[in-house]
């Protein structure tokens, strides 16, 4: 008898299609259809409910290197995207094995259910390994993901969708993926058997201004629990509109698509917003658009960073932490303005992961300091930009860590 493996599909219901033709098949979940979007791997093992639905991921297809995802199911709690109507995340996912029932008190909803529902396209039976060996080797493809349960593709065409596709790059998607109107959040981070609380309005200390370019909720939450309600602006917002608020400290979200592709709308915004004084803090995306305010060059990288276990170096005291990341696109170390100081780096390529502005109160990094998954070393950077508020009200320092 010859064994076969567990990822042998006998009549395959999905199909991933990269733009160089290479096709690969599997069984469908989730939803049905097809979608052209970008292929990534991210290495985390914990997490998948939060790593879908952050709105960085728009336009891109995740395959999971941890081989079983779902275990766990989904819940009402565990979604990063503001609006979870609009479905601002992954269009797409691919899995090693085929999901389980779940087995957790906090289960709500089958993950194949709850992927149905968020219109998420999927893939399980294939060979993530092997899938993420060649992203390494090739960088991430473009591709068209294809679930049918009746198992009849059009190849030639997946092909030619594949291939039209003209990729992230250039792409703005900060536009699509923001709130598009103004709100307020005073929701404070999840703590063990109480659940999520609640910022009162008489507690809140500082005003802080969020730009929407697709804001995961657990940054917010940070923010509220140090005191900071957040009132939270569309990506296109002005100068006006954020000033007009008279906020403590102004943020600058995460969101996905290209940096250099929000250039004509945000970046001048965030150049007036660098001279108002007022304490600046950007995650990700908004750490690449203040590196374009500032002068410096973003890039493509070749396989990106998106998993729970990077290490970065803080070059201001020399410690380094374990972060989450979720990157396709890098400032440039080497295009840093005179006056832009490096103060973080990946230990994994020493890529940059943080700026500060010498003589300003404005300072970003590229990795994920909310975790939401992921490991907690870098929310002393909340403590950081509020500190930075305190200092401009004459109030002392919180400790850092
Ligand atoms: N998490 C993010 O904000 C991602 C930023 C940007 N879209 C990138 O891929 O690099």
């Amino acid at each position: 008898m010859t064994a076969t493996a567990p990822w042998t599909i006998e009549k395959p219901t999905a199909m991933l299609v990269l733009a160089d033709g290479t096709v690969i098949e599997g069984k469908g979940i989730g939803a049905t259809g097809k979608v052209q979007a970008e292929v990534c791997f991210n290495t985390a093992l914990t997490g998948y409910q939060e790593i879908l639905t952050d709105p960085s991921y728009l336009g891109q297809i995740v395959t999971f290197t941890f081989p079983h995802i779902g275990n766990v199911g989904t819940n009402e709690e565990d979604i990063e995207d503001l609006t979870p109507a609009a479905r601002h995340g992954a269009v797409g996912v691919i899995f090693k094995a085929d999901i389980t029932d779940p087995s957790n008190y906090r289960a709500a909803k089958h993950l194949d259910a709850w992927l149905k529902a968020r219109g998420i396209i999927g893939m399980c039976g294939i060979d993530t390994r092997a899938l993420t060996a060649w992203i390494r080797e090739n960088g991430m493809p473009n591709a068209v993901i294809a679930h049918d349960p009746s198992g009849v593709f059009d190849i030639d065409q997946l092909k030619t969708d594949a291939k039209a596709w003209s990729g992230l790059e250039g792409l703005d998607l900060a536009k699509q993926a923001t709130s598009g109107q103004s709100s307020q959040w005073a929701q404070t981070p999840w703590v063990w058997n109480e659940g999520y609380g609640a910022l009162g309005n008489d507690e809140a200390k500082y005003h802080v201004v969020c730009l929407d370019y697709g804001v995961k909720r657990n940054i917010l939450r940070l923010f509220a629990g140090l005191d900071c309600k957040v009132t939270v602006l569309p990506a296109t917002a002005s100068t006006e509109d954020v000033l007009g608020l008279k906020p403590d400290g102004i943020f600058l979200s995460n969101g996905p698509g290209d940096p250099a592709a929000t250039g004509e709308y945000a970046v001048p915004v965030i150049k007036d917003l660098i001279d108002s004084e007022i304490p600046l803090f950007g995650i990700c995306l908004g750490h690449q658009m203040l590196g374009l305010a500032l002068g410096a060059r973003t890039a493509k990288m070749h396989q990106g960073h998106h998993g729970a276990n990077h290490p970065v170096k803080d070059h201001t005291t020399g410690k380094v932490e374990i972060v989450s990341m979720n990157h396709g696109f890098a400032v440039d170390s080497n295009s840093l303005p005179e006056g832009v100081e490096e103060t973080h780096i990946s230990l994994f390529d020493g890529s940059n992961c943080g700026l500060r502005l010498s003589g300003k109160p404005v300072f970003s990094v590229q990795h994920h300091p909310e975790a939401s998954p992921g490991p907690q070393d870098s929310h002393y950077l909340f403590r950081r930009f509020v500190n930075l508020v305190r200092e401009k009200k004459g109030e002392p320092a919180l400790a850092e860590r």
